[in-house]
């Protein structure tokens, strides 16, 4: 089996250090639009642009290594549409606890901690040894970035870039498309499309997911 790679920057070079650590794949190709085709990131080359995914589809699984909440939404709907499939990777050293609920597309790195009955959304990313409590649920297409800790039962909507090393208190509701800064601590729950900054966590403007 093989696994196709859409995007070759420095988030696909840690999907494809997961699914290596992993084992379940037998060959590795990325697909990227700023790496010229035939030239080699992590010894594994770049074969084609992403609208290329198509001729790949022979026994192969699909991954979405994009850090843009929204360009992953955008590649996922293309490969759903195309009935590709996507595939799920988990680090050998998470925790993720059984009664956990994983969707199509998820991203968990060396380190996570996931807590019984959390629910994780399609492409979503939980980076580096974040922890996600009992009870959370994690909306699509959301990044959990390295280090942040969420208590338990805090409810994340779709697009949310939770910035690395920030805390959520438990019980918070995050609505759609916001951005928590890196460092804060967030005690109330928040609109959708707002950023929030430092401890505790304030809005400073419209968010753009792009943190
Ligand atoms: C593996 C990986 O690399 S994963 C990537 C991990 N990286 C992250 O999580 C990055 C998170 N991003 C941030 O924290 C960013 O600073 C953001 C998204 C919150 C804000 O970015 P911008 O919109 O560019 O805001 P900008 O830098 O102009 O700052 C606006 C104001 O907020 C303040 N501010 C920005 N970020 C923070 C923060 N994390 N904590 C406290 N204050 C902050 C700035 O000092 C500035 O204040 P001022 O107006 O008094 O000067």
């Amino acid at each position: 089996m093989r696994l196709v790679i859409l995007g070759a920057g420095g988030h696909g070079k840690v999907v494809l250090d997961v699914a290596q650590q992993i084992g379940r794949y037998s060959e590795y190709i990325f697909l990227d639009d700023f790496h010229p085709v035939g030239s080699l990131v992590a010894n594994t080359e770049v074969v084609g642009t992403l609208d290329s995914f198509k001729q790949f589809e022979s026994n192969s699984e699909f991954f979405i290594a994009m850090g843009r909440c929204q360009s992953r939404e955008i590649w996922y709907q293309k490969l759903d549409v195309a009935g590709l499939p996507l595939a799920t990777l988990v680090h050998p050293s998470a925790v993720i606890s059984p009664s956990v609920t994983l969707e199509r597309g998820v991203l968990v790195c060396a380190g996570v901690v996931v807590n019984p009955h959390a629910q994780i959304g399609l492409c979503t990313i939980l980076n580096t040894a974040c922890s996600v409590d009992h009870d959370c649920v994690i909306g699509d297409f959301s990044i959990i970035c390295p280090g942040v800790s969420l208590a338990g039962a805090v409810s994340i909507g779709p697009r949310c870039w939770i910035g690395i090393g920030s805390t959520i208190i438990q019980q918070v509701n995050v609505a759609s498309d916001c951005v928590l800064g890196a460092g804060a601590v967030l005690l109330h729950s928040t609109e959708s499309h707002q950023t929030l900054v430092g401890v505790p966590a304030k809005a400073i403007q419209q968010g753009n997911v792009n943190a």
